[in-house]
């Protein structure tokens, strides 16, 4: 919910029932009733107070990302809903409608909180956030830039179609993003006989194995989606879902967070809130922030401080949000427009940008999606790393050239300076295509004025090549 009443604190008919509070405090009342409220003071000093019907984040279990991903319309959506309906009646989700969850856009338009991963829920172990993935073009330029930093996946296959292109390139790209575990949900069994729906598992298993997955080992749960969400035979529909959160809970791992380093966000989206100022979104990737806490923007060419004036998650307010959590904050001072996607939010001084750096890449074959033929250096190709994507120029430092399906040091001189470090994964694209994955090794000393220009050069030259060619 957002903000339900605004005004200026001397607006003492609008203040009547809140004076007490206000009076009390000047930051965010973490009353666990509603209405909470806030009081700001603007830059000339004004104060101004919100009242919402915000609740404070209860971190009682530990937190994971999942998602839901698999080829167009095999029951994605459906699914996602199912499981908050079956979670709501044992009142460990907000039960969401289909057309909620495929409408998470209009978050942005309404008010400080914005869920980036648009589902919540809980089962008895853990408390998820849930991003459903639509099958569409864009989506695969977000989960490679790391948009969907998921810890675990569940793949939805229907049975009525079994592995579709999809259902390949998807598992080929949470493969490329070190999403390892995921568990497989057959949907549609109740338009499938089940004749089909063992040979739709064997075919699965088998491609999860092709593509380095433990193929034989990954829970694989049939039901369907749709029944479990119109409450008809919990056969298949209710306990189906209960039974695939469980080996979701067993299944996936949660992943050890790094709650001792300086924290750091790649910053997903940037919003401009009304009477509230700028608001930063994304999934908080090491370290603890606090409310209150000095922070920097780094990227680009920019470096900028600020000060965390709120954090929340789910609509929920947080004091204090770990390694892990998808939340928005609210920051002071800052401009919209001065901050963009790609930047990363930090701890003061504890990052640096980079734009020159020596990498171990595995360049992909044809038949995992890559280039067929081999590249020399100076090629020109884009590189994506966490939530930002920028021209580089490779060279090759040890041989002539590189062939697809080969591993090989390369060094990347970057358009501009980015907040990468040793270890950071990577991934390079040309055009549609998914040229390699790679991992930073060492950080090399800053490029000149001059070769910065040469890319400058060979990316506008790539650029027209790509638009000639339809982006291919
Ligand atoms: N018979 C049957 N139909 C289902 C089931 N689950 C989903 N559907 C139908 O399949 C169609 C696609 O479902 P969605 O949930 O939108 O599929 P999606 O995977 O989210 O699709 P995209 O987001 O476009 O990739 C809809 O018409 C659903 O009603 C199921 O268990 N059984
Ligand atoms: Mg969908």
């Amino acid at each position: 919910m957002a903000s339900l009443i605004y005004g200026k604190i001397s607006n003492f008919s609008v203040l009547k029932s809140f004076h007490h509070i206000i009076f009390n405090t000047e930051s965010i009342l973490s009353s666990k009733k509603s209405p909470i409220l806030q009081v700001v003071t603007s830059r000339n000093g004004q104060k101004r107070f919100y009242a919402t019907e915000k609740k404070v984040y209860q971190r009682t279990k530990p937190h994971c990302n999942v998602g839901t991903i698999g080829h167009v319309d095999h029951g994605k959506t459906t699914l996602t809903a199912a499981i908050t309906k079956v979670l709501s009646d044992q009142k460990l989700a907000e039960a969401k409608k289909y057309t909620d969850i495929d409408n998470a856009p209009e978050e942005k338009a309404r008010g400080i909180t914005i869920n980036v991963a648009h589902v919540e829920y809980q089962t008895s172990s853990r408390h998820y956030a849930h991003t459903d993935c639509p099958g569409h073009a864009d989506y695969i330029k977000n989960m490679i830039t790391g948009a969907a930093q998921m810890d675990g996946a569940i793949l939805v296959v229907a049975a009525t179609d079994g592995v579709m292109p999809q259902t390949r390139e998807h598992l080929l790209l949470a493969k490329q993003i070190g999403v390892n575990h995921i568990v497989v949900f057959i949907n549609k069994v109740d338009a499938a006989d089940a004749e089909m729906v063992e040979l739709v598992e064997m075919e699965i298993r088998e491609l999860m194995s092709e593509m380095g997955f433990d193929g034989d080992n990954v829970p694989v749960i049939s039901g369907s989606a749709l029944y479990a969400l119109d409450g008809k035979d919990p056969e298949v529909g209710s306990k189906a879902i209960l039974k695939l959160l469980d080996e979701v809970d067993k299944y996936i791992p949660t992943p050890t967070r790094e709650l001792d380093k300086p924290f750091l966000l790649p910053v997903e989206h940037v919003y401009s809130i009304p009477g509230r100022g700028t608001v930063v979104t994304g999934r908080l990737e090491r370290g603890v922030v606090k409310k209150g806490a000095e922070c920097e923007f780094v990227g680009y060419t920019k470096k900028l401080k600020s000060t965390i004036s709120g954090i929340e998650m789910f609509h929920q307010i947080l004091d204090e949000a770990q390694a892990g959590d998808q939340l928005g904050a609210l920051v002071r001072g800052v401009k919209r427009d001065d901050l963009r996607r790609g930047m990363v939010m930090c701890k003061p001084g504890s990052v640096k940008s980079n734009d020159h750096i020596e990498a171990q890449v595995y360049i992909l074959n044809k038949e995992e999606g890559g280039r067929s033929k081999p590249f020399t250096s100076f090629i020109q190709m884009q590189m994506f790393c966490r939530t930002w994507d920028c021209s580089c120029q490779v060279v090759i430092p040890e041989k002539e050239m590189v062939m697809p399906g080969e591993d090989s040091k390369l060094i990347l001189k970057m358009i501009r300076p980015m907040v990468l470090e040793q270890g950071q994964r990577f991934t390079l694209r040309d055009g549609n295509l998914t040229l390699g994955t790679g991992v930073v090794t060492t950080v090399l000393p800053k490029l000149s004025e001059q070769e910065r220009q040469t890319i400058t050069e060979g990316k506008k030259a790539r650029e027209k090549r790509l638009a000639a060619d339809g982006g291919k």
